[in-house]
C-alpha cells in the first residue's frame, strides 16, 4: 500500500457482512491508498489475512479520480475490489455494509445515503433505528438489463444448464436448477460458452423457485468463489424469472442468509437484508 509519505504505518479496518457474504471496510476518506490487486488479496486472504470476499474501500468523491464527476451526486465512493484483487462495478450486500459503516462511524446520518459506486449512485436507506452495529439496510439496485444476444450455457463436470444473461451494474449468467445440489461443491469455476460472452468474467447463480415469490440460491462469484450470498445475484436471479418478475416482494434464501426483493411498477429493484459490523481493528501492513 502507498500511503503518503510519513503517513501512519497502522491503519483502521471494520470487518463486516451482509448475509454471510463479508468485507474488509477500509476507511480512505482522503483517497491516500493505492492498493495493489496482490494487497487486496493478501489482506482478503482467510489464512494469512483478516479474510474477506472483498475490500471496500470507503474514500470521499473528491478525492479519487474514479468518482470523477460523481462528487455532485454523493459525498462518498465505494471502491470495491473482490477478494482476488480485481475491482468489481456493483456489490449489493458491500454497497450495505458500507453504509452501516459510514453511519455507525458518524460519517453520514441515517436514512437515506447517495454512494457513488463503479456502476453509478445509488440511494441506500439505514433506518434511524436501526443505525446502531446490525440490523436492516435496504439499496435501491436500479432496473436489471436482460441480454438476449447470446445463447450462453453453463456446465459444471458433466451437467450443463442455459443461462440468462443479466446486467445489474455487473454481469451475472442465472441458471435454474432442479436442486442446489446440482452444481457439486463449486469449487472450480463453472465453465461458461461461449467464452467470449463475458470478457470480464461472470458471477454465476444456481436457482431453485420454490414458490412464485420464494427463491433458493448458490453463487459463484467472479473474483472470490462461491460466497454465502450475494445481492446483485439475488436481484439477477428474480430478474431472471421466466416471463420476467412481477411487482411484489420477493425472498431469496443463501447459504449465508435471506434478502428480500422488491420488485417496483418501473422494474427497479430494491435490496433489503442484514449489515453487520462484528469487528474494528487496525492492521500494519
Ligand atoms: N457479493 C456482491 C457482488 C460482488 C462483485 C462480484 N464478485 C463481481 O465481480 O461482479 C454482491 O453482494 O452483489
Amino acid at each position: 500500500m502507498n500511503a503518503a509519505a510519513a503517513g501512519p504505518a497502522t491503519y483502521p479496518f471494520v470487518k463486516g457482512h451482509g448475509a454471510g457474504n463479508d468485507f474488509l471496510v477500509l476507511p480512505d476518506p482522503d483517497g491516500r491508498f493505492r492498493l495493489s490487486a496482490t494487497e487486496v488479496a493478501a489482506l482478503c486472504d482467510r489464512r494469512t489475512g483478516i479474510g474477506a470476499d472483498g475490500l471496500l474501500r470507503a474514500v470521499r468523491c473528491d478525492a479519487t479520480l474514479e468518482a470523477d464527476g460523481l462528487a455532485a451526486e454523493a459525498e462518498w465512493f465505494m471502491d470495491y475490489r473482490n477478494a482476488d484483487g480485481s475491482p468489481g462495478q456493483m456489490c449489493g450486500n458491500g454497497i450495505r455494509v458500507l453504509a452501516r459503516y459510514l453511519v455507525h462511524a458518524g460519517h453520514c446520518p441515517p436514512g437515506a445515503l447517495r454512494l457513488a459506486t463503479r456502476a453509478g449512485p445509488r440511494t441506500v436507506h439505514v433506518p434511524h433505528d436501526k443505525a446502531g452495529l446490525d440490523g436492516p439496510v435496504t439499496v435501491d439496485m436500479g432496473r436489471p438489463r436482460l441480454s438476449g444476444l447470446a445463447d450462453v450455457v453453463v456446465s459444471v463436470g458433466a451437467n450443463a444448464w442455459p443461462a440468462l444473461q443479466v446486467d445489474m451494474g455487473n454481469p451475472h449468467a442465472v441458471v435454474f436448477v432442479d436442486d442446489l445440489a446440482d452444481p457439486g461443491d463449486l469449487v472450480s469455476p463453472p465453465v461458461v460458452t461461449p467464452a467470449d460472452a463475458y470478457p470480464e468474467g461472470v458471477t454465476v447463480e444456481f436457482v431453485v423457485r420454490r414458490t412464485p415469490f420464494d427463491l433458493a440460491l448458490r453463487v459463484h462469484e467472479r473474483g472470490v468463489g462461491e460466497t454465502r450470498a450475494c445481492g446483485t445475484g439475488a436481484c439477477a436471479a428474480v430478474a431472471a424469472l421466466p416471463a420476467g418478475p412481477a411487482t411484489g416482494s420477493y425472498t431469496v434464501d443463501m447459504p449465508g442468509g435471506r434478502l428480500r426483493i422488491s420488485v417496483l411498477a418501473d422494474g427497479a429493484m430494491r435490496l433489503t437484508g442484514p449489515a453487520v459490523i462484528v469487528a474494528q481493528g487496525t492492521v500494519s501492513l
